[in-house]
């Protein structure tokens, strides 16, 4: 065969790009594009004819074509991009997640003569991860968790009774979450939620927050003030903290719910109130009857019905739809376009146990926004108690994690969680022992100071 036959000819170069699934194109020195294959003219909706000679950035019209053309970078560091994610807009002016990767074009005496760009509509892989946070959600609250997904299931019938609900967790784990769901299944949705949070407020300010002041009840108190029972009629008032209330309050409180009237300070009458109360605390109320902090009877007034939510350690397998619904929101929020997490960082987010719950992984996420300029959010961008380690070490084994470690590192961690008790584990796994038994041994887990795992 001749040299000259070896080498594939323009055309046919044409129809193996148009065979490639991904759109690709190539621009000059001068970002014009040069080549168009018939998956970008799918995903842009630009023609071949309308692309070929237009710039790029007219054609891609995407936010970061004007922050930090990816090409640019590409042929000014001489390094390739590998699976960026950003938004385009499509001719119909759709927003498009798109996947995109650079490459530099050589001349025959190695001068770069310009770039290619292959792109992957991540459209699909969007929609099927909203679908499934939308399965994982009730309300606003996501989890995937078994004991959640009891809590959801009772919501309605919740919402619907005018009982008092009493939510316990820590702080952090959803309450005032929940208590919102409950109040916008409930008839009451078109009426105030009202939220107080009883533990900051010393006994006098939280008295005339909650049942407000006539004018003259005392000398700042020019004119009437409404309290909070007053703001949420009708609705739902949600008394946070209350475990932290002051005997004296508890006793007030008491006569309010029992009588279901209150007066404001200097008031003569007493004023009745139609207002469902959700209570909640991050401190377990009955130890606290029983340490004769908080009175009983007040206890069983509010304990109508209990609800209590398990801290983010008990459910961790909610931790990577968190992690998504949180860079959903700070993009949103923020306008931008981090694309994810690294392996690395999700094993980080998958080991650590959050004494501060689900606002303590927000606040880790909100910060690695700070720190993460653009692309992913890696194991770097966490705080050093998420890692364990300094930011700065490596950790090369991890680059290459794949599903059935992570799926390890989770095990292993609600093991150490239930202190290596298989029954409990595989309880909170919500599988069957000889289950979790099989996963064991296929990922060669052993309960430590234990060479074998016994069956
Ligand atoms: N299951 C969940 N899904 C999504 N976001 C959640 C979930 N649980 C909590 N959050 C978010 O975490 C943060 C803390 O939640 P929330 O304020 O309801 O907790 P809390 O238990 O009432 O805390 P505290 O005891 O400190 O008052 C909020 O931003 C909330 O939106």
């Amino acid at each position: 065969m001749s040299e000259h036959s070896e080498k594939a000819s323009p055309r046919e170069r044409d129809i193996i790009l148009d065979s490639i699934a991904d759109g690709v194109f190539s621009v000059n020195d001068q970002w014009r594009i040069t080549s168009f294959n018939r998956a970008a003219e799918k995903i842009t909706g630009v023609s071949y004819e309308d692309a070929i000679g237009q710039r790029c950035k007219d054609v891609l019209k995407a936010e970061i074509c004007d922050r930090g053309c990816l090409l640019k970078k590409t042929m000014q560091t001489e390094k390739p991009v590998v699976n960026r994610t950003v938004y385009i807009v499509n001719a119909e002016g759709r927003r498009l997640p798109i996947s995109i990767s650079t490459a530099l074009l050589r001349d025959e005496t190695d001068q770069i003569i310009g770039a290619v760009e292959t792109f992957r509509d991540l459209s699909l892989e969007e929609q099927l991860r909203k679908k499934i946070e939308k399965r994982y959600s009730f309300e606003d609250i996501i989890s995937r968790n078994h004991r959640m997904h009891e809590l959801f299931s009772i919501l309605p019938d919740m919402a619907n009774s005018t009982s008092t609900v009493l939510i316990e967790g820590e702080s952090g784990t959803g309450k005032e979450l929940v208590a919102r769901a409950i109040h916008n299944l409930s008839p009451r949705k078109s009426k105030p939620f009202i939220a107080v949070n009883c533990g900051a407020l010393p006994d006098t300010l939280l008295e005339s927050e909650l049942f407000g002041y006539k004018a003259g009840a005392f000398t700042d108190a020019r004119k009437d003030k409404p309290g909070r029972f007053k703001l949420a009629e009708k609705g739902t008032l949600f008394l946070d903290e209350i475990g932290d209330i002051s005997p004296a309050m508890q006793v007030r409180l008491l006569r309010v719910l029992q009588e279901k009237t209150y007066e404001p300070l200097g008031a003569v009458e007493s004023i009745r109130h139609d207002v469902r109360i959700i209570a909640a605390t991050n401190r377990k109320l009955l130890d606290l009857v029983k340490e004769g902090k908080f009175r009983e009877d007040l206890y069983y007034r509010i304990n109508i019905v209990r609800l209590e939510l398990p801290p983010l350690r008990e459910r961790m397998e909610d931790v990577p739809l968190l992690v998504d619904h949180f860079l959903e929101h700070f993009n949103v929020l923020q306008g931008r376009e981090i694309s994810g997490v690294t392996d690395q960082a999700l094993a980080c987010l998958m080991t650590y146990s959050y004494p501060g719950n689900i606002r303590e992984l927000e606040n880790i996420i909100e910060r690695a926004f700070i720190l993460c300029k653009s692309g992913m959010i890696d194991r770097t961008h966490l705080p050093e108690p998420v890692c364990g380690i300094s930011g700065t070490e490596e950790i090369p084994a991890w680059d290459a994690m794949s599903f059935r470690d992570m799926e390890a590192i989770f095990l292993t961690n609600v093991l150490r969680r239930n202190s290596w008790n298989k029954s409990r584990t595989a309880k909170e796994l919500g599988i069957h022992k000889s289950t979790l038994f099989r996963k064991l041994k296929a990922l060669g887990i052993c309960s430590p100071g234990r060479v074998q795992e016994k069956d």
